[in-house]
């Protein structure tokens, strides 16, 4: 018998559910032991606004100096909170079957029947400026905190309704709560929102073999494509950047917008390419993206 195979997880009950679900599949397709290692981070423990913090990682950082410093063999984090910037020391080894990316409302009406001026709680200046586009008349109020801690904010009379992924309402159990899923030409998910990354460290050629059985090729494509458009547009899980990628067959549709915060200017465009060039479908699309004005969108952002 080897021994149990560590996992570092964030402690948060979505991170949990989330992280027990791939140990749960490692050991059914592999027989290993799964012992999971809950890590606090600074994104867990800091009091600051997201959008300040940008895309450097802060749910990630600690989880990959574990990895590094060899007290965990394996980390599973949400695709969406990584930093596009590549880490030599660590290996993504599989991105698993990605489940429902899309944004969904949590509320007891639907965005349409809030009432005029109603609060709408996310820190998400992407969600912020594509729900703008649709309700201009209501009131977006950043909060932070882990999912059940914002919804809370509804029954204590704090906000009408919260907005959040669904796959994290899902694993919850809460999505009995939503009132409405945004389909992803109303609202279009963040890059990789919905799925999750294993990632561990880049010399231990023999995590990355067993590992490798966890990855799915399709949410990889899909996910490599969503994520170069934020790197080539030098942007953070705090931009107002969606992007979005479905597969048909070895056929990539990808979808990347840039909304400014008014929700009224946006640079929008889709492509479409083989599988096989993700990376360069991706890239491109930033590219005439960046052509069109979106720099200066995105700039806007910065305060
Ligand atoms: N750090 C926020 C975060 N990272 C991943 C998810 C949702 C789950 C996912 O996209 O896989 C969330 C919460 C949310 O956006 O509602």
């Amino acid at each position: 018998m080897s021994a149990p195979l560590r996992m570092g997880t964030r402690k948060s009950e979505m991170a949990t559910t989330q992280s027990g679900l791939v140990a749960k599949r490692l050991t059914e397709l592999t027989g290993r032991e799964v012992e999971l290692v809950g890590i606090t981070t600074y994104g867990d423990v800091t009091k600051a606004n997201l959008t300040q913090l940008g895309g450097t990682g802060v749910f990630v950082s600690e989880l990959r100096n574990k990895l590094i410093e060899g007290e965990i063999d394996f980390a599973v984090h949400s695709l969406k909170d990584l930093p596009t910037a590549e880490d030599p020391r660590i290996t993504l080894v599989a991105t698993p079957p990605r489940d429902d990316p899309r944004d969904a409302l949590v509320s007891t009406a639907k965005l349409a029947d809030l009432a005029p001026g109603a609060r709408v709680g996310t820190g998400s200046p992407r969600r912020v400026a594509q729900l703008r586009s649709l309700r201009p008349d209501l009131h977006y109020v950043p909060i932070r905190g882990n999912a059940p801690t914002r919804i809370g904010k509804i029954a204590a009379g704090e906000l009408d309704a919260v907005v959040l992924a669904t796959a994290g309402l899902c694993r919850l159990g809460r999505d009995g709560e939503i009132s409405q899923i945004f389909e992803v030409d109303e609202v279009l998910p963040a890059p990789g929102q919905g799925s999750l990354a294993v990632e561990c460290p880049a010399d231990r050629a023999d995590l990355i073999e067993l590992l490798g059985v966890l990855d799915d090729p399709r949410t990889r494509a899909a996910v490599t494509a969503e994520r170069a458009v934020l790197s080539a547009l030098e942007a953070g899980c705090a931009a107002p950047v969606g992007a979005f990628a479905s597969d048909d067959g070895h056929i990539l549709n990808l979808t990347a917008a840039v909304v400014a915060i008014d929700g009224v200017r946006s640079v929008r465009k889709s492509t479409s390419g083989p599988r096989l060039a993700a990376m360069d479908l991706g890239r491109d699309l930033a590219a005439s993206m960046i052509a069109e004005g979106a720099g200066t969108l995105m700039g806007e952002q910065a305060h």
